[in-house]
């Protein structure tokens, strides 16, 4: 899909439920299978029976993988009209570019989020050691001028 996404109404994705040209309707995606009916590791009958039609919560029933997820895009020929994405302004926004842009987005904040938690972590562990190590060499150094005094 390039730039500008194609629109689709279900009447239309309706028109498409054969063997030869099996459509269906994935969170506002609008999904051409007919060339993944054979290689579905469900099983062609399942996207038959879901075809035409809006098989959202059916594909998210069954806890497709993040591999599955991304075929979508690769089978995607348009997007529905009015669709609102979840994290997205507009259906236009909602094409191959935009749905990976999303997708970086969120591996990125994934990371960084990682990294956040794994520094103060490492903040957490070596903040007290630092700590006890001064009050240790301030009581000792101070006993010690004190000594020095006396
Ligand atoms: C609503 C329609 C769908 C239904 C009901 C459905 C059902 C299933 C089922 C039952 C399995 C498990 C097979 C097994 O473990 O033996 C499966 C696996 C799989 N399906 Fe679907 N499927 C649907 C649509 C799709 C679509 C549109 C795609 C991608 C274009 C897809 C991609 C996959 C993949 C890659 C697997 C292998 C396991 C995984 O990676 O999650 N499915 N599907």
């Amino acid at each position: 899909m390039g730039g500008n996404p194609r629109v689709f109404d279900l009447s239309h994705v309706a028109l498409h439920t054969t063997r030869n040209d099996c459509w269906l309707v994935i969170n506002g995606q609008v999904i051409d299978v007919t060339k993944f009916l054979e290689e579905h590791p469900g099983g062609e009958e399942v996207l038959l029976e879901a075809s035409g039609k809006d098989a959202t919560k059916e594909f998210e029933a069954i806890g497709h993988s993040k591999a599955a997820y991304g075929l979508l895009l690769e089978y995607q020929v348009g997007v529905m009209r009015g669709f609102k994405h979840a994290n997205a302004a507009t259906a236009e926004d909602d094409t191959e570019e935009g749905t990976k842009a999303r997708a970086c987005v969120m591996t990125g904040s994934a990371i960084k989020d990682d990294k956040k938690t794994r520094c103060l972590g490492a903040i957490e562990f070596v903040l007290p050691l630092v700590v006890a190590s001064f009050a240790f060499w301030y009581h000792y150094s101070s006993a010690g001028l004190t000594g020095m005094t006396q």
